[in-house]
């Protein structure tokens, strides 16, 4: 359990510079509240970019998570990780690169050599000193999923053959530099048109959902490699996204790209720049859809199943 005067935190803001230690007044009447209910307080330090931060850390999840025990703290990217805390939970979703760059500015205690592996740096030393804390996602666990030449492969790996249907990844061609080679490229590998045009890199950044569809390899000399293209799906024009949170699975539905006929393929040309098209205000509810598939635009009582799960990970733990 952990003791009222370990818990300083510092605000994370990067404007700040000194330590800002929280009331204690206020603080230990939270302790007591949860002392006294035999609630276990759990820290989750959080490393996000402010991107994520504005969608992810929304009011609603920060005061369900309080009514639990369970707070979150940013991680102050001024200062060596090991002098803060102490935190349960290090959530993150950098990538690390970005480790490396908080790390080499905090003066962190650690050597420059820890800092140039590939699984994140100075929080591959951090994990090594600090056992007892979860890291929610390792680095190492996650780096796949920053590029689209790699993510899928674990799809592609699966055997579905006792499955309803077929599981499969569209066929695709990882353009790594040259533009002015795509045509030739797309030609050689008997790619069927249209494609779609991703960013190769899966960072998170707005410019890594930037897609675009072509209906002829030409336009594609236009794009910025490193990128990876996509034979088009037809796929009734809706998406069903899985959100997994440890053990907790939903689906849900959205309206996706409209299937393209072969008049539609004959009469296009050029390419087309989409933005976020299946996001989360792209519900499909109102889509005439087997009503056996539950879901709606964002995944349901998230923040329920995401506390949970967080207190799930501290549980048993002293
Ligand atoms: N191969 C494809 N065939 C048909 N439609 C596709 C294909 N790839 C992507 N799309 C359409 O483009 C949308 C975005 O594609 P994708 O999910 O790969 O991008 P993303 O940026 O990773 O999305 P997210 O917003 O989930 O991060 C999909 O929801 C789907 O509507
Ligand atoms: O359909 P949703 O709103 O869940 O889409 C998510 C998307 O699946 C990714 O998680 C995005 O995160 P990044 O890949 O880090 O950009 C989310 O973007 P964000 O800006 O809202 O964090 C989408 O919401």
């Amino acid at each position: 359990m952990r003791l009222r005067d370990e818990l300083t935190f510092s605000s994370g803001d990067a404007d700040e510079k000194e330590e800002v230690i929280m009331d204690q007044n206020l603080w230990c009447s939270e302790v007591n509240a949860g002392l006294s209910s035999g609630k276990r307080e759990v820290v989750v330090g959080y490393a996000l970019t402010s991107k994520k931060i504005k969608s992810f850390l929304q009011p609603k999840l920060e005061c369900l998570a309080r009514n639990k025990g369970i707070h979150f703290v940013a991680i102050d990217h001024n200062r060596s990780l090991s002098d803060q805390g102490p935190f349960d939970i290090v959530l993150q979703k950098l990538s690390g690169k970005e480790w490396r760059q908080i790390l080499e500015s905090a003066c962190s205690i650690f050597r420059y050599e820890s800092l140039t592996s590939s699984s994140g740096g100075g929080l591959k030393d951090y994990r090594q000193l600090h056992p007892e804390v979860t890291v929610l996602d390792p680095p190492d666990a996650i780096q796949h999923l920053r590029n689209r030449q790699y993510m899928l492969q674990a799809v592609a790996d699966m055997d579905f053959s006792d499955s309803y249907g077929k599981v499969g990844v569209p066929r695709q061609l990882v353009i790594k530099r040259d533009a002015s080679s795509i045509p030739e490229l797309v030609n050689r590998a008997g790619l069927t048109l249209p494609l779609v045009a991703k960013p190769l890199v899966a960072d998170g950044s707005a410019k890594s959902h930037e897609l675009s569809l072509a209906y002829e390899p030409y336009s594609l000399q236009n794009l910025e490699p490193p990128l990876v293209l996509q034979e088009f799906v037809n796929h009734g024009g809706v998406l069903f996204k899985v959100y997994i949170v440890g053990d907790a699975i939903k689906v849900v539905r959205r309206f996706s790209l409209p299937d393209i006929s072969k008049w539609e393929l004959s009469k296009d040309a050029g390419i087309y720049h989409f933005p976020r098209v299946s996001c989360a205000a792209a519900s499909a509810d109102d889509a005439d859809l087997d009503p056996t598939i539950a879901g709606y635009g964002k995944m349901p009582e998230y923040e329920q199943i995401f506390t949970d799960f967080l207190l799930s990970l501290v549980q048993g733990k002293a």
